[in-house]
């Protein structure tokens, strides 16, 4: 290896919050750091797969301007955002100019918005070179990416085993430091949950505190978008990117954002109330998920935290709920998807020309099974007759949920929870059984359907496989600071107690794909 490699290899190792540094310090260029990263993923990303589409001369347009506006000093160099410079990924169902956005379906092949989202404007105004479009489950359907039309992503801990759905491009893109960040979308659990089976830090905003304007919308009432990132504060930074009011958004909250990353910077939790949620562990959760999130209650009340209990007795009910609004609004969401105004057009092979017959073959060939399963489903729950028995039915178990918080948020600050029941379980293993698949996001969906906001960090790896666990913090609506305040926290003292940051111990995944080339050589 020569030093060149070693430096760039050390360099895409740094968290954003470190590379923004060095950035400013003019240790690296911009231009270096997006390289380096775009030369990562042509080494790593043909066995990982989290790309589905890299944009390096846009990229690398970015990071030269940033540069140039450095080296030129003044007031234009000043101005520069904290992040200026440092790359981001993009989940595929997040709008951006100059760049195809695919959702994960065939339907959307080839398509190409005609404006950016909110978000990715962010992005710009803050002059970070977007490297590319992440990989996810058609529509964001989905807990372990299999169900994207363009291949499934792997995790970068074990290629056989899936990173977690839907985001689990943008998830695996950062565990394989392909990228220090990316922005993904949660309607049920698709930050949070890649985020637990990779190791990296995922945050699901207050509902309304990020604008969605531009995420293709799979549920109205419950997406949000959020950071996907290796550190708390590096997620405090992109979240205060992205954050704020956006006039664009109807369902945008009015109130600028409050100071995340001094929250992630505070450095203690004393006094702080955690609760436990009684009915979000224990049975049906994995031995060594269970242990790693034990470590992290007993490292919290170490550092002075009161750790109480909290029942939320509604929460078993909030699965199947979620499993009635969610495909009900993707129903009325995707009907746009019709063969006439976006992507792909299928005519009919026989028969009269309608418009009727162009959509039902453009959508039996453009959509996937999941997304069909869910249409079909939305469509059911809505229709005269039965609306009452299941939408209307889920909506009051939605107001229970929402209850069940309020009284747990008056005897606890911050909630606490595995993320997930289980480690990134093996490809292939759940994709006949989708009640088994949903099952996955059971400790995520209650915040979806609060609208409160939820913070998943590595916990340690699991002692029986030695895959990263999660540990999710919940806070009040409009509150998300706490989750940093406590996130960041218990992140440093758990990487005390690991002696480094998680990700540190993953395979190494150029050195695999070296030894693969080897053997396949050798035969
Ligand atoms: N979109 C999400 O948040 C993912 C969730 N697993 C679902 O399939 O609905």
């Amino acid at each position: 290896m020569t030093d060149k490699n070693t430096s760039a290899d050390t360099l895409i190792r740094l968290s954003a919050a470190q590379l923004a540094e060095k950035l400013h310090a003019g240790e690296v260029t911009a231009v270096e750091a997006t390289q380096a990263y775009l030369d990562r993923i042509a080494a790593v990303d043909g066995q990982v797969n989290a790309f589905l589409h890299v944009n390096a001369e846009e990229a690398l347009a970015v990071a030269a301007e940033v540069d140039a506006i450095r080296a030129a000093g003044g007031a234009e160099a000043e101005a520069l955002h904290y992040l200026a410079g440092v790359p981001i990924a993009v989940k595929d169902l997040i709008v951006t100019i100059g760049q195809p956005t695919t959702a994960g379906s065939k339907i959307l092949e080839g398509w190409h918005s005609p404006y950016d989202a909110t978000v990715v404007e962010r992005l710009r105004a803050a002059k970070m070179p977007i490297l590319g479009k992440t990989n996810l489950d058609e529509f964001a359907m989905g807990s372990s990416t299999e169900h994207s039309a363009y291949g499934p992503t792997r995790n970068p801990w074990d290629l056989d085993r899936i990173p977690g759905g839907s985001g689990g491009g943008s998830a695996a893109a950062v565990a394989a430091f392909e990228a220090p960040l990316a922005l993904g979308t949660d309607t049920g659990g698709s930050i949070r949950q890649p985020g637990a089976v990779t190791g990296t830090v995922g945050v699901k905003p207050t509902y309304g505190s990020v604008s969605r304007y531009g995420a293709i919308a799979m549920a109205s009432s419950l997406d949000q978008i959020g950071p996907v990132t290796r550190t708390v504060l590096d997620s405090a930074l992109l979240h205060q990117v992205i954050g704020g009011h956006d006039p664009r958004d109807s369902t945008s909250l009015p109130e600028p954002l409050a100071d995340l990353v001094a929250a992630a910077k505070t450095g203690n939790v004393e006094g702080l109330r955690i609760g436990i949620i009684k009915e979000l562990h224990g049975e049906g959760y994995q031995a060594g998920v269970e242990n790693r999130f034990n470590d992290a209650l007993e490292l919290l009340k170490e550092a002075g935290a009161e750790i109480v209990e909290v029942s939320c007795p509604n929460f078993q009910y909030a699965l199947g709920a979620y499993y009635l609004i969610m495909p009900s609004e993707a129903s009325s969401n995707l009907a746009k998807f019709d063969g006439v105004r976006y992507g792909l057009r299928v005519l009919p092979v026989d028969g009269p020309m309608t418009i009727e017959r162009v959509m039902g073959a453009t959508r039996a060939a453009g959509f996937g099974d999941e997304v069909k399963r869910r249409i079909i489903l939305g469509t059911y729950a809505l229709s005269a007759g039965y609306y009452d028995a299941y939408y209307g039915s889920a909506q009051k178990v939605r107001t229970l949920v929402q209850r069940d918080f309020e009284a747990a948020f008056a005897e606890a600050d911050v909630l606490i929870s595995p993320t997930a029941p289980t480690t990134a379980f093996p490809l292939g293993e759940k994709l006949d059984d989708p009640l088994a698949m949903y099952l996955n996001d059971v400790a995520t969906i209650p915040a979806n359907l609060a609208g409160v906001p939820g913070l998943s960090l590595p916990g340690g790896l699991a002692d029986e496989d030695g895959l990263p666990v999660g540990i999710q913090l919940l806070a009040p609506a409009r509150e998300d600071a706490r989750l940093y305040r406590v996130g960041a926290v218990l992140e440093s003292l758990l990487e005390a107690k690991w002696g480094g940051p998680l990700l540190a111990q993953a395979p190494d995944l150029a050195a695999a794909a070296a030894g693969t080339l080897e053997t396949q050589e050798a035969k």
